[in-house]
């Protein structure tokens, strides 16, 4: 019997060397249709299990998925905290796992924070190119730290916006923010200043209460909201939750992660997959709310991509 190649190691700098956009988005799209049409042979991926650090407001999230039909075997285990104002830990530590279906030995370990910020924000670019008006113009992000940058890069890549603003909870913080974007964009005083008449608009804060209000949203449109990824944690008020036309990434996941859904009793009217698939509607005119959770579907791809880039270039003379 033959061994088991050791694991490779591929750890944040690699990742951020071989991963791009441009080849993520599709693959993306194409494991949203294929976790929405519930097929087995396609994608196993059970809800998330999150096993509380209650001495340090902390979730150990492991998302383990299989997708038998491209042989894609992994499990994200994703940290993520709620961290006092001035902290200076990070909320968010990932590692994916990539194994051999067939033997179940271990064929990858790599950085999983790249992976995370990238494969969240393109999901939410993508739900803006299902979701959003036709000729949206002012793009709002709510927040400002990895994922308000990584989704000011993909948006700005993919979409062609005349206007970006920006707000966080601190002046400070805003201001760095537009610093490390290199201007372009308008740092705002308020939440409130940020998002209205925004045609889109992105929240991924660390906050448990909501920090986006119904009232302030303009009618027609998208709000990717990406934070709160707990039962009883909030970015959103019931005002929006009820007002728009809500679509997930996995309606499971909705229904036992997020606060904004549960606790607002908003239902869930369809999963980007299903979008993607044509089974349901894009209601590109109304309201619209993409909950974001966050799936092990998208790091199965992302680290399959990866791992195939990274091994192209290793084998490269
Ligand atoms: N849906 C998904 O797939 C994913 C969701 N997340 C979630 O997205 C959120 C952002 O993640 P990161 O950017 O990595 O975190 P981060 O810590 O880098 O940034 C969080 C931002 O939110 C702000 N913030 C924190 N508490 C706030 C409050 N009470 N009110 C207003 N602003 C507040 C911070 O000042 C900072 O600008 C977190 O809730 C995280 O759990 C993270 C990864 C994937
Ligand atoms: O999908 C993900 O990686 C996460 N969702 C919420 C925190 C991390």
């Amino acid at each position: 019997e033959t061994m088991a190649e050791p694991p490779v190691i591929i750890w944040r700098q690699e990742v951020e060397s071989v991963l791009r956009y441009r080849d993520l988005v599709p693959r993306l799209e194409d494991a949203l249709g294929k976790f929405s049409r519930r097929d087995s042979a396609e994608v196993v991926q059970p809800v998330r299990t999150a096993v509380p650090l209650q001495k340090h407001r902390g979730f150990m999230g492991l998302m383990p998925t299989y997708m038998e039909n491209d042989g894609v075997l992994s499990t994200k285990f994703v940290c993520f905290y709620k961290r006092e104002k001035g902290s200076t830990l990070p909320a968010v530590q990932a590692t994916v796992v990539l194994l051999d279906p067939e033997r179940g030995n271990i064929k990858a370990v790599m950085d999983g924070e790249v992976i995370t910020a990238m494969r969240t924000a393109a999901v939410s670019a993508i739900s803006a190119k299902l979701l959003m008006a036709s000729g949206a113009e002012v793009l709002a992000i709510l927040g400002t730290g990895t994922q308000a940058l990584s989704h000011y890069t993909v948006f700005t890549e993919m979409f062609s916006f005349k206007e970006v603003r920006v707000w966080s909870r601190t002046k400070e913080n805003v201001e760095r923010f537009v610093r490390s974007v290199g201007g372009g964009v308008k740092g705002c005083g308020s939440a409130e200043e940020a998002v209205r008449g925004a045609d889109v608009i992105v929240t991924v804060t660390g906050s448990t209460e909501p920090v986006l209000h119904g009232q302030w949203v303009k009618a027609g449109a998208h709000v990717a909201a990406v934070g709160a990824c707990r039962p009883d944690w909030r970015e959103l008020d019931d005002v929006l939750m009820k007002s728009a036309v809500v679509y997930t990434d996995s309606r499971e996941g909705a229904l036992s992660e997020s606060g904004d859904v549960i606790l607002s009793g908003a239902q869930v009217f369809a999963e980007l997959g299903d979008v993607i698939n044509g089974t349901k509607p894009a209601e590109r005119e109304k309201t619209t709310v993409f909950k974001s959770l966050g799936m092990g579907v998208e790091d199965a791809v992302s680290a399959q991509l990866v791992f195939d880039q990274w091994t192209a270039k290793e084998t490269k003379p």
